[in-house]
């Protein structure tokens, strides 16, 4: 690497700690400015890692992130308290990437529940739910949340058999998951809160099943069970479960769901439009570890998601997201239309197909609206 491009980088962030007011002033003529500790360039991208002198507000680099960017392009910050990373990519992600199964199925490769994420600067980038089995799907209406369920869904659909895998899918904004009514892996799709509250006591009453089994043959993992008695894999999805938080009972049992699905095969893939600290609690937040930020309407809410920068995302680039887990990451979700997703399904459906959370008309179940949650809606 050119020690002069190197130099040219340091200088460039030194200016930039400077006009966003990244330092220590010590007398009027010296100023302490961050160390850079690791400098490397690429023919991809160019990444300093550099820590913060003691006593500097992490939040200023967000704050005025601006100035990076304007400085050296689109950029990507991770870290946190007092080491970062800048990350300035020359190569750009794809505006759309169509799902291709033939791309995305050999990805998965290795991993037990596999969840297709997207396609960032460094490739595909998927995780096992078996390591990391709760996920938020967070941003504002038409980031692309649902898009990035049914690609999730139909995906691991076609890499376990029903047999392995029960799916168990909330959908109170009766959009999204029609779809995979009649899919033999599907055990039930809810529309309504009294559905879902079903659903949610059947999940525990199968938890303390499993937790039993757990006891009874002295494992730590379902996994470990003898043939005769093993137990398929559980995925509750909830397409908007802001819906179902103000329910003290189905928030309980959500809570238990998270906390002990990792040891019981129970995962948990919940996706919400506007965070806010009431609704993801401490608690909860601390159980969701993957965190997928599509586009928000500001930093206050990406923060809470987990996600600073979510809020840069330009509204012309739906799909586009960062995720967290050890790293925050831009990702591009893999685009996959409604009619593609029905083609692709229509092999995995039975006729005789049943709703396991279905309730009679005559017990005049009560619909909820984003109204009846959302005060300023309407
Ligand atoms: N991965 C993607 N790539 C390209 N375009 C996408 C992608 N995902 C979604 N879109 C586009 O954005 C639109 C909105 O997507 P989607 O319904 O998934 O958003 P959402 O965040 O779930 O919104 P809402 O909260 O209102 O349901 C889609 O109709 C599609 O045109």
């Amino acid at each position: 690497m050119s020690l002069w491009l190197k130099l040219k980088a340091r200088r460039q962030l030194i200016t930039a700690f400077r006009l966003a007011g990244i330092y220590r002033k010590i007398t009027d003529d010296r100023f302490i400015y961050p160390r850079i500790r690791n400098l490397s360039i690429t023919e991809s991208s160019t990444k300093i890692t550099f820590t913060l002198p003691t006593g500097i507000d992490p939040k200023l680099l967000q704050k005025h992130f601006y100035v990076f960017e304007q400085s050296f392009g689109k950029a990507e910050l991770s870290g946190e308290v007092k080491t970062f990373t800048l990350t300035v990519s020359k190569q750009s992600l794809p505006k759309k990437l169509t799902y291709n199964k033939e791309e995305i199925l050999p990805e998965l490769s290795g991993f037990e529940i596999p969840i297709v994420c997207g396609k960032g600067k460094e490739g595909w980038q998927a995780y096992d739910a078996l390591t990391e089995p709760n996920c938020l799907i967070s941003g504002e209406p038409g980031g692309g949340k649902s898009t990035q369920l049914r690609s999730i869904l139909s995906t691991l659909i076609q890499t376990k058999t029903p047999d392995e895998l029960h799916l168990f899918l909330g959908d109170l904004k009766m959009s999204e998951f029609f779809l995979f009514r009649g899919v033999k892996h599907v055990k039930s799709v809810c529309i309504y809160p009294e559905e879902i509250a079903h659903t949610l006591r059947h999940l525990e009453g199968e938890m303390r099943r499993r937790s039993e089994l757990l006891n009874q043959y002295g494992v730590t993992h379902v996994n470990k069970l003898p043939e005769a008695v093993r137990v398929p894999a559980i995925m509750l999805c909830i397409d908007e479960f802001v819906m179902i938080m103000d329910d003290k009972e189905m928030k309980r049992i959500l809570i238990q769901l998270a906390s002990l699905g990792r040891a019981l095969q129970i995962y948990c893939v919940f996706s919400l439009q506007r965070p806010s600290h009431d609704i993801l609690d401490t608690k909860i937040r601390g159980l969701l570890t993957v965190r997928m930020g599509f586009r928000t309407t500001d930093f206050q809410n990406a923060k809470i998601i987990g996600t600073p920068g979510s809020e840069r995302i330009s509204k012309s680039t739906p799909g586009r997201f960062l995720i967290k887990r050890d790293e925050l990451t831009e990702l591009q979700a893999p685009y996959l239309t409604e009619e593609k997703a029905e083609k692709l399904l229509a092999a995995y459906k039975d006729q005789n197909w049943q709703n396991h959370s279905f309730i009679e008309k005559a017990a005049d179940p009560i619909r909820l609206t984003e109204g009846d949650v959302f005060e300023d809606v309407n």
